[in-house]
């Protein structure tokens, strides 16, 4: 059963070598501890931060140094990582896009965010992806969200359909929201029996203030780790069973009503 940790850090505005050597220090040092952890998860645009303007200069030509980074990381420490979510170029435009690397280096997935955010200046700045996605990795299959993805609960379910038992959300959730993060990553797992693992990042930049508490719950909503406000790795082991236990004990998928208010089943 997998074990995963949520590398909870700061985020250096605009400053991608700052931020990829404090990353790296956080992967090091998860890697070396006693329960090596068998995942890891980095928060939302933890490259660049919400430095849209500079985006066309700091961003990340489709995805090369993150994969090329986080796949050394990956091969050499043994660990599977979820690098977040970093600033993706194309020729369509920039994504803000979750990469995974698997034991080998190699992508497992690639996640392009599908709500942008209006408040922090996403929808001026970036583009959609418009895909969901799946990927399976350390014994578990885990649906991809970004941050503002949280507030669709339309999204979870679809992942949930499509077979997800784990919702890894990257984030950059600003203050004063912190109750709505909780209440939100709480509720996704409640609802659809199935872990949510949220990594938020802490500090401040772009003039929005970060409270971290990024938080690992299980399918009966109880919280298994939680971090404070300033950096640290939150981990938390895994038990599947607990999917099954959740839904014999209240069997909200054999229940629903999709005749009556519209399925979100997957069309293939
Ligand atoms: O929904 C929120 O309150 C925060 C969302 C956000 O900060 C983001 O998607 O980057």
């Amino acid at each position: 059963m997998p074990r995963i940790s949520l590398l909870q850090m700061d985020v250096a505005f605009g400053d991608p070598e700052a931020n990829y050597r404090n990353a790296e220090r956080l992967i090091r040092k998860a890697a070396a501890a006693p329960d090596k952890p068998d995942l890891l998860l980095l928060p939302e645009l933890w490259d660049t931060a919400y430095d849209l303007e500079r985006l066309g200069e700091l961003g990340d030509w489709q995805g090369e140094r993150v994969q090329a980074w986080a796949g050394a990381l990956a091969r050499e420490l043994r660990v599977t990582i979820a690098a977040g979510s970093i600033a993706e170029k194309r020729e369509d435009g920039i994504r803000n896009a979750s990469y995974v690397m698997d034991l080998h280096g190699s992508v497992m997935s690639r996640y392009a965010k599908l709500h942008l955010f209006g408040p922090m200046g996403e929808d001026r700045h970036l583009t959609a992806g418009s895909t969901r996605e799946l990927v399976q990795m350390e014994g578990v299959t885990a649906g991809m969200m970004i941050c503002y993805d949280l507030r669709f609960p339309e999204l979870a379910r679809a992942l949930v359909l499509d077979g997800a038992e784990l919702l890894l959300v990257p984030a950059q959730w600003p203050k004063p929201r912190l109750q709505h993060w909780r209440t939100l990553a709480v509720a996704r797992a409640i609802e659809n029996q199935v872990y949510v693992a949220a990594c938020n990042r802490v500090g401040a930049g772009g003039g929005q203030e970060f409270f971290g508490h990024s938080l690992i719950v299980d399918p009966w909503g109880e919280v298994l780790a939680e971090g404070g406000e300033g950096e640290e790795i939150v981990t938390a082991q895994l038990d599947l069973n607990r999917i099954k236990e959740a839904r014999e004990r209240i069997s909200v998928f054999r229940d629903r009503r999709p005749d009556v208010y519209g399925s979100w089943e997957p069309e293939n």
